[in-house]
């Protein structure tokens, strides 16, 4: 932010179970931020847009499929034995009776066969009539009794389930549930989010000056929200007054359109007259749940929830800072709105002494160097070069570690598989 006003804000919201400075720890945290939510209910959702959701209820056939007998080739539907008189497309037949068809053509009444077009003729008989005959080549008894004819229900009777409740839908689900004539379908809850990136000294473009930052966060956070489950929406840029914030945050809904189930901000989360992510919450009759975690980076981090049920995410302005805290508060608050297990965290074998710290837990990008879980450099607060090369994040005591020791940690979101390469790739 841009001059803080250095007038410190009065802590809200300590309470009972929280650390004397009102941080929780970072476990205490995490399983806070999950435990707040619940899933959200289902919602109906347009076709078009529900490749990757989870389908909340069965989806089952309203009719038979294929709901009518068709061809399967261009040619002609005969009943009897040829030749045949070439009637009048689509008319029921009569023994003796042929008429064109078209492959996904009706079968009409009287059909029994489809005679295709490489095996049959057209000619006319001493009456004048068209007629259609075999072609030489024609395989000894073509047409047999059903041939080249799709049977109505062959794929499904009506009532049977198509896809069943529970089914993360992929594109062949859709082209199915378009095939059985569904328009919309019912799919579990997911988190809209809407992003407040505040700060007037923070840029959207270009080299930044002196006293200016690039933002770090408009151009990855709608991913990093939709890897974690959520459905990013609308990204909106404030500057650092807490008019602006009352208002991006607040009941009116011009900033920020549809209400989200969400609010991430980044910025404004310290504890100086300036920072107004707190008293924002406080002022428009939320309640703050977390109020600064012991964990570095990131320990101001704040979550709090709105009157209308909205829960809104302070995340630091720092950026390595801020994605810490997206993955200790976001992650287990997604997941939980969006009918998913909090993120798993596993251990991992460190590759290095790590000294204690007073009394935070420290998250540690590291990389795999010969399977143990070495820390990367880079990784102040406001940098993102060491967890830019980072294979995942130790979730370090304040105890430290010893080499080879066992440490909890999580994946990252793009790369999801916490476990050293293997030999060779
Ligand atoms: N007196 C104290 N000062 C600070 C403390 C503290 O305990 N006592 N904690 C420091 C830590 S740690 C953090 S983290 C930050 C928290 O800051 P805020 O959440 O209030 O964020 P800002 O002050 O607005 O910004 C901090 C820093 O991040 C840069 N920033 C902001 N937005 C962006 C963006 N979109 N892209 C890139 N960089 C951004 C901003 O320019 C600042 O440099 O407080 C510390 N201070
Ligand atoms: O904890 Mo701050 O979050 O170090 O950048």
């Amino acid at each position: 932010m841009v001059a803080p006003a250095l007038q410190t804000v009065d802590r809200p919201g300590k309470d009972n179970g929280r650390a004397a400075h009102g941080e929780l720890t970072w476990d205490d945290a995490r399983r806070l931020a999950f435990d707040c939510a619940g899933p959200l209910g289902p919602e109906s959702m347009p076709l078009g847009e529900a490749t990757g959701r989870t389908l909340a209820a069965d989806v089952v056939a309203l009719q038979e499929m294929p709901h009518y007998a068709s061809s399967a080739m261009d040619g002609w539907t005969v009943s009897g034995d040829g030749p045949w008189v070439l009637t009048e497309a689509g008319q029921p037949l009569h023994s003796g009776e042929a008429s064109p068809v078209v492959t996904g053509g009706v079968i009409p009444p009287g059909a029994q066969a489809v005679l295709r077009v490489e095996s049959g003729r057209l000619g006319t008989n001493a009456a004048g009539q068209v007629m259609l005959m075999l072609r030489e080549g024609a395989s000894p008894g073509e047409p047999r009794p059903g041939q080249h004819i799709r049977k109505s229900g062959e794929e499904s009777a009506a009532g049977e389930v198509l896809i069943p409740a529970g089914t993360t839908l992929n594109p062949a689900h859709i082209a199915l549930a378009a095939v059985a004539g569904f328009d919309q379908l019912t799919v579990r809850g997911k988190p809209l989010v809407k992003m407040l990136v505040t700060g007037s000294e923070v840029v959207a473009a270009r080299l930044p000056a002196p006293g200016q930052v690039r933002d770090a966060f408009g151009p990855q956070l709608s991913t990093v929200i939709q890897m974690l489950g959520g459905t990013p929406g609308p990204l909106v840029r404030i500057g650092d007054s807490y008019e602006e914030w009352l208002t991006a945050l607040g009941a009116s809904e011009a900033p920020m359109g549809q209400w989200p189930d969400v609010v991430v901000t980044t910025g404004g989360t310290g504890r100086s007259g300036a920072d107004h992510f707190r008293n924002a919450v406080l002022a428009l009759g939320g309640r703050l749940l977390i109020d600064g975690i012991a964990m570095r980076p990131g320990h101001p981090a704040a979550m709090g929830k709105l009157p209308n049920g909205r829960f809104v995410v302070g995340l630091p302005g720092n950026p390595l800072a801020a994605l810490m805290a997206l993955f200790t508060v976001g992650g287990p608050l997604l997941a939980a709105l969006g009918h998913q297990p909090i993120p798993g965290i596993s251990p991992v074998p460190c590759g290095t002494i790590i000294d204690a710290h007073r009394a935070s837990t420290r998250l540690m990008p590291f990389r795999w160097i010969q399977d143990l879980a070495a820390p990367v450099d880079y990784t102040g607060p406001g940098m993102m070069r060491g967890l830019a090369t980072a294979d995942g994040v130790m979730v370090v005591p304040s105890r430290g570690v010893q080499p080879g020791e066992p440490v909890p940690a999580f994946a990252l979101p793009w790369r999801p598989e916490l476990r050293p390469p293997l030999a060779g790739s």
